[in-house]
């Protein structure tokens, strides 16, 4: 799997969020986009996505040299972001299902053990409404890192994360992506330390 960005921009109104972003994303390795608050991380991520349309240049998904159309893109990828809503009204275990049912999750594991993963073995009953914010990164974290799919894209992925909840992430990381193309859109350092590229977004502010 290879993403690709050519002479990618994007503009809100008359402000140029990034511009000239040529960059290659290849599978097997881990990517973080930095940069400080307001930056244009979040809205990078999400044009990688194809959630937020380019206004300049193009971004290619392809895998063994074959292009992935646009509209088929979402099957190949997993995302955990702040603005990703959880069904509040669902259980865990009912929402990681839900979820399954329209992308698979990596076929050795089941839902019961997933969830003893994410150490969230003992609210299986309660409907994610209830649960603390922690516990609900943790929902998103499963459903993103445990979706049997390439890609990886994680936006701001410790948020509401305790220590434990951060030794989590690294074990999941370490433990279930290496194989994987992952990009962490992130100013935390403790989110990315693993990544061997980084982009800065403030480079691509100007042509
Ligand atoms: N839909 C939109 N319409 C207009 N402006 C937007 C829109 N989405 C984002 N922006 C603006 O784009 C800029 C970059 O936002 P973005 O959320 O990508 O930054 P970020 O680097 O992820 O920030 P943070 O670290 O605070 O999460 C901000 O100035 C934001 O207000």
């Amino acid at each position: 799997m290879q993403i690709t960005l050519a002479d990618a921009g994007k503009r809100f109104n008359r402000d140029w969020i990034f511009k000239s972003l040529d960059y290659t994303f290849v599978q097997g390795n881990a990517y973080a986009i930095i940069g400080n608050n307001g930056s244009g991380k979040s809205t990078l991520l999400q044009s990688i996505s194809g959630a937020v349309e380019l206004s300049a240049g193009q971004c290619n998904w392809s895998m063994d040299l074959a292009k992935i159309s646009t509209e088929n893109v979402f099957r190949y990828m997993a995302i955990a972001a702040p603005s990703l809503e959880l069904v509040e009204e669902m259980t865990a275990k009912e929402f990681l299902n839900f979820h399954s049912v329209f992308k698979p999750f990596v076929s050795h594991l089941s839902i019961n053990e997933i969830l003893e993963l994410v150490q969230l073995s003992s609210a299986t009953k309660k409907q994610i409404r209830y649960f603390s914010s922690g516990m609900k990164q943790r929902v998103k974290l499963a459903q993103a890192i445990f979706s049997d799919v390439p890609v990886i894209l994680l936006d701001e992925p410790c948020t509401n994360l305790d220590r434990s909840g951060y030794n989590l992430y690294h074990q999941l990381i370490k433990d279930f992506c290496k194989e994987k193309l992952v990009i962490v859109s992130s100013n935390d350092e403790e989110e990315y330390f693993f990544c061997s590229e980084k982009i800065d977004i403030r480079d691509y502010k100007i042509s």
